[in-house]
């Protein structure tokens, strides 16, 4: 019987590939949200059916015409946020997609993509509601169901941490491939302290006009002419819909929506191309760094635009500086709660004794959030990233934190520099810390992370598919190859989106000697 298990999994590299020079070498592919979805299509339908399915040649051939009105019962939430559903007259196993549902409801959907044993659905009608989990009364935004944004404002806040935990639960089950004996309890998903007026950057969009419309007259307008959309796309497509405010973005730049608006309705008769315009909140950077930083004078928040504009924020006792079009993390509210979580998982307030941990190596550092929070704790601090330009900014954040230079260093680079660099760090003494990209770290720096073979490594990331696949490298190839054995300690998920389905993941591993 043809297998599907290997469906959609991720690609490892192949004995001929492993001979390559590190540097020669290809990346671990990223795991696609096609492939997570997979797992959730396989969960629902089981294994044995999948399998059927595939063999009998039904797996590409919907029982749905496109625009079909179906009615499905759904499943169980996807770990993309939208709901796993079946159809509740269909002969063959089938799932339907839809956006906006939740587990144990009852709905209406027009089926508008086929895809392999599912079909993709816009939600219509919720016939029976689930009363449990749904109550549309917490939903905040006049444009939830439409924009494609948030997909939980119907949820109470207990319930959407609870949900991402089984999105934790799930990853680490189908991408962490140790033994069950090795993986701890996932632990509760711990809350964002804002729950709405959280994010601290927003990038809304517009496209440009056709052709014709290029060709045609262009007055200067004040009015929004037909062909302009600002804002974000609807839900499960690439069209812009308008947005005039977003609750889940902070109050300036709820502020700076309207004025940008206008500027570019403004400016409409010049566009030939859409753009993504950028939204950031920011402390305001003419105050004086050295000024007091409780004060209200230097709390006071503006709406950055321009991506070379320098944007402030403070986290705790520390400022941080960087531009506004590079990386940082968008939602302030949470990044004390998550810096003294991932402290606390290095030096475990209930260890029985103290970890004697002196040195810090923070890869993928981007401006040096966890390098800086976290140097009062170390001797010593190493930064690497990818980015010069981030790298600029993460020294001069050491510098106006009063952070002396030589316990603290920023290098640009491929994180897996960093360990050539660090050589003189005690790795009994050294705590690594991983934050990559979404596809995750990749092998090359894996094999550099257990040659090094530090105390502590703490994996922060904000894709638990790509982090529960990296977690069992390293357990795996540390073990196998017997280099430095690691035991996995705890994972957590972080809500750094909440009314999303998002989730961090903070994953903390022990060297097990
Ligand atoms: C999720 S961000 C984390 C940044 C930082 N830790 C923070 O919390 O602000 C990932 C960072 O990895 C950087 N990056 C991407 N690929 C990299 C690589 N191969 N080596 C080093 N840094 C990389 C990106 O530029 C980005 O700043």
């Amino acid at each position: 019987m043809t297998t599907t298990e290997g469906l959609g999994q991720v690609r490892t590299l192949s004995d001929s590939e492993q001979e390559l020079p590190a540097s020669k070498r290809p990346r671990i592919e990223p795991i696609a949200e096609e492939d997570v979805l997979w797992k959730d299509i396989v969960l629902v339908l089981g294994q044995e059916v999948v399998d059927e399915a595939v063999e009998a040649g039904n797996d590409a051939e919907s029982p749905f015409a496109i625009h079909d009105e179906v009615e499905v019962e759904v499943k169980m939430l996807g770990s993309n946020g939208e709901g796993i559903a079946v159809p509740v007259d269909s002969t063959r196993p089938w799932v339907v997609v839809v956006p906006l549902t939740l587990p144990g409801e009852r709905v209406l959907t027009r089926i508008y993509r086929h895809a392999r044993l599912h079909s993709v659905g816009d939600l219509l009608e919720v016939l029976t509601p689930n009363a449990s989990l749904r109550d549309m009364s917490l939903v905040q935004c006049k444009y939830f169901g439409s924009c494609g944004g948030c997909q939980y404002q119907m949820l109470s806040y207990e319930n959407q941490l609870a949900f991402k935990r089984d999105v934790v639960v799930k990853a680490f089950r189908n991408y962490c491939t140790i033994l069950s004996e090795q993986m701890p309890t996932i632990q509760p998903t711990a809350p964002s302290p804002l729950q709405y007026g959280y994010r601290t950057k927003l990038t809304p969009h517009f496209e440009g006009p056709s052709k014709k419309i290029q060709k045609g007259p262009r007055p200067p307008t004040t009015e929004q002419p037909d062909w302009l959309t600002i804002g974000f796309n609807k839900i499960g497509t690439r069209k812009v819909m308008d947005i005039e405010e977003c609750p889940i973005a902070s109050p300036v730049i709820n502020g700076q929506i309207g004025p940008t608006r206008k500027e570019i309705i403004e400016k409409s008769h010049t566009y030939t191309k859409g753009v993504s315009l950028l939204l950031r909140d920011s402390l305001d950077t003419s105050v004086d760094t050295e000024v007091d930083r409780l004060s209200d004078t230097f709390n006071e928040h503006v709406c950055v635009t321009l991506p070379k504009a320098t944007c402030r924020e403070r986290v705790g006792d520390f400022i941080f500086e960087y531009n506004a079009g590079s990386f940082f993390q968008n939602n302030n509210s949470v990044l004390p709660p998550l810096t003294n979580y991932v402290r606390d998982a290095i030096f475990p307030p209930s260890a029985t004794e103290p970890l004697t941990l002196t040195h810090l190596v923070d890869t993928y550092c981007g401006a040096g959030l966890f390098a800086i929070v976290l140097s009062p704790y170390f001797q010593k601090v190493a930064g690497i990233e990818l980015s010069q330009d981030s790298i600029k900014w993460a020294t001069r954040n050491a510098e106006i934190n009063h952070i002396p230079s030589d316990k603290i260093s920023f290098r640009s680079g491929d994180a897996a520099e960093i360990f050539a660099v660090v050589k003189e760090f005690p790795k009994d003494e050294t705590a690594v810390l991983i934050d990559p990209p979404r596809k995750g770290t990749d092998e090359v720096f894996i094999d550099q992370l257990l040659a090094f073979g530090p105390k502590t490594v703490v994996y922060v990331s904000c894709n638990v598919h790509t982090q529960a696949r990296d977690v069992a490298m390293i357990m795996e190839k540390g073990s196998k190859e017997g280099v430095t054995k690691y035991r996995l300690d705890s994972v957590q998920g972080f809500d750094l989106f909440p009314q999303t389905a998002h989730v961090e993941s903070v994953a903390v591993l022990r060297r097990a000697d």
